[in-house]
């Protein structure tokens, strides 16, 4: 996909992370601090639509609950639908399941509905952070359950491990955090040098 802002390297709404406050329980970062900022939010969404093969995606698919705040504004921009695969015993309608353990050790069951598209449908998978890469394997699961095909993966970030790296030497993966740059390295350890300057007022809409 095409963008008309030029040279998009600096990717100055990472420092609008949030650092846990409240403990193990909870992930270690929240990035929705991002997206209370206009000019923040657009930018993430400009950044990773632009390295989108959009001909190669039929529908967006957002993982429940946060991936949904980036699925829906990607599907927006890029003309395309919007498939919802929830957390399990929220549609009203027959679906399909998949059981997934994701990094605070919970095992929970995923329901995409049934059907949701025709064989050969090419999907493309958002959540807003992959960090131990189980929520996204539940959502593979239910693609190809329908005989659909993963189209990609776009996330704010993809932490490395052999899972995720699997999913790279597999699919064509979007991320805002790219690969092999400091921010990725931070990401890894769970700990960002911006935390140190972290203010919630520095996400406040203007
Ligand atoms: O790669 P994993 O280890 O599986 O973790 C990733 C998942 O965890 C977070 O969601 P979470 O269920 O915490 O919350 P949400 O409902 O707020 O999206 C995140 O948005 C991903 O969906
Ligand atoms: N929102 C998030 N932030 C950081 N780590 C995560 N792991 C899973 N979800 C996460």
């Amino acid at each position: 996909m095409t963008h008309d802002k030029g040279p998009r390297d600096d990717r100055w709404y990472f420092s609008l992370m949030a650092p846990n406050t409240k403990g193990d329980k909870f992930a270690w970062l929240d990035p929705t601090s991002i997206y209370i900022n206009g000019k923040a939010y657009h930018d993430l969404l400009d950044d990773l639509c632009a390295d989108l093969d959009t001909d190669e995606i039929d529908v967006v698919a957002g993982l429940d609950a946060m991936g949904f705040v980036l699925a829906a504004g990607i599907a927006a921009r890029i003309g395309r639908g919007f498939l919802p695969i929830r957390k399990a015993g929220k549609l009203c309608v027959d679906t399909d399941s998949s059981t997934m353990t994701n990094y605070s050790g919970k095992t929970q069951n995923m329901e995409m509905r049934l059907p949701a598209f025709a064989p050969g449908t090419r999907v493309l998978l958002v959540d807003q952070w992959v960090e131990t890469g189980g929520t996204m394997q539940g959502a593979v699961q239910l693609v190809e359950q329908q005989k659909g095909v993963v189209a990609g993966m776009v996330a704010v970030v993809i932490e490395d491990n052999d899972a995720t790296a699997e999913y790279r030497r597999r699919y064509k993966c979007v991320t805002a955090i790219q690969p092999g740059t400091e921010w990725q390295r931070q990401a890894n350890a769970q700990y960002l040098e911006s935390f140190k300057t972290y203010k919630p007022e520095m996400a406040f809409p203007v």
